[in-house]
């Protein structure tokens, strides 16, 4: 059944063109510039897929060989940053930190005209896993990281600065097959907000950081994050099941599941629902994982509401090790490359985005001397 596209939050409107992906419209259900997310997702890494999203195609092996030297290159960050990293409390929101390192770094190394988009994003996609590294790690455990690694892939970088060592190939594995599922997804929020703020060419950093600001909520990237803090309240399958459906009874919103564009399903969700049972195993879990499974089955059998790409992301992260308030911070990471090429498509062919509002106040009066109020 077609999920009803119509009414309140600009539901089913065009609001411009893109070529950079379909949701929802192809059989497949996701695909970036005409490919599945799942066959990019099996296939590929993820600077393949965000060499396709910002310039267009897939990369050669030496294009690719060529990329990533490029974005290692690119990942150190100017002291006045770090300074400005190392004053923003322990118990600071992540994404608020990355918020303003995007912005302290378009202070830095503002984009002073548009040929230089390319070359800002990818400074952006190589930096972000540092300033957010960077921050967590002084901020808690008191180290200044040394955030030039040779680590070979942005997920293995991140992995690398928090942890303190480098990851093992599967994690690294889980990191490509994540990020290639966050990179790009049409006119959700967060993109949108990007789009809007480069209609009135604007620059690129005032875009992302807008759009940082957008996914931060949890009715959007957010989720990841209040989805994991639900599951790990819950002690085995069978609790789950009580307290769901407590929570459905009292109406409550439950993070993680239904979408405002798909009906029936995520195509990302059973794509890192596998990779999260190979990670429970991995890691021995018997509790996470069977709990995930139960709430899906819960929703679904109560109010035919399947998981998004955000409720498996929770445990897979969990059994990897990284810090909930993490998680949407690593969806910045690879997001990132959507917004960025939706910011460059919009400079291409713009008009700025203003819609009308439907007036619902008072009809026109005059004012009353304030004396007489
Ligand atoms: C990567 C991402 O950003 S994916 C989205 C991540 N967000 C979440 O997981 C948050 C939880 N989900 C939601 O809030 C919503 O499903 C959204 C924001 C994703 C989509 O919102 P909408 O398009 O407005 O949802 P939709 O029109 O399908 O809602 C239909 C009904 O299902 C209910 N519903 C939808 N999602 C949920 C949910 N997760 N839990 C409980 N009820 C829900 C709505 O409240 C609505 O009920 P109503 O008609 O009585 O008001
Ligand atoms: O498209 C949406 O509304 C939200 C979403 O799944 C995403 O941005 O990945």
């Amino acid at each position: 059944m077609a999920k009803v596209l119509s009414g309140a939050g600009l539901r089913g409107q065009v609001a411009g063109k893109t070529a950079l992906s379909t949701v929802g419209k192809s059989g497949s259900g996701l695909t970036y510039r005409g490919y599945d997310v799942k066959d990019l997702a099996e296939n590929c890494e993820f600077e393949e897929v965000a060499y396709l999203i910002l310039k267009g195609k897939l990369p050669t092996q030496d294009e690719l060989a060529t990329y990533k030297t490029q974005l290692k290159g690119m990942r150190g960050l100017p002291q006045a940053l770090k300074d400005v990293l190392e004053r923003i409390p322990a118990d600071a929101h992540p994404m608020d930190v990355l918020r303003t390192g995007c912005s302290m770094l378009g202070n830095l190394e503002g984009e002073h005209s548009f040929d230089m988009q390319q070359q800002v994003a990818d400074r952006m996609l190589a930096a972000f896993p540092s300033i957010i590294c960077y921050w967590y790690r002084f901020s808690h455990d008191g180290v200044r990281v040394d955030v030039e690694t040779d680590d070979n892939s942005i997920g293995a970088h991140f992995l690398h600065l928090l942890h303190g060592k480098k990851p093992s190939e599967l994690h690294e594995r889980v990191m490509h097959v994540s990020l290639i599922l966050y990179a790009e997804h049409e006119f959700n929020a967060s993109t949108f907000t990007a789009r809007v703020c480069a209609s009135t060419l604007s620059d690129m950093h005032s875009c992302i950081t807008g759009a940082i600001g957008s996914l931060r909520g949890p009715l959007h990237g957010g989720a990841n994050e209040a989805a994991m803090e639900m599951i790990e309240r819950f002690t085995s399958a069978d609790h789950a099941e009580q307290e769901m459906m407590g929570m459905l009874e009292r109406k409550e919103k439950i993070m993680g599941f239904g979408h405002a564009i798909y009906s029936e399903s995520d195509p990302r969700n059973a794509i890192i629902k596998l990779w999260s049972e190979k990670l429970a195993a991995d890691v021995g879990d018997t509790v996470l994982y069977p709990v995930s499974v139960r709430c899906e089955e819960v929703m679904w059998r109560e109010k035919k509401l399947f998981c998004n790409a955000d409720f498996f992301h929770a445990s897979a992260y969990h059994f990897m090790g990284i810090p909930t308030k993490l998680f949407t911070p690593i969806f910045v990471m690879s997001r990132l490359t959507g917004w960025a090429a939706h910011v460059m498509e919009q400079r291409a062919d713009n008009r700025i985005i203003r819609p009308s509002a439907e007036y619902v106040g008072e009809e026109l009066r005059s004012v009353t001397p304030i004396a007489s109020r």
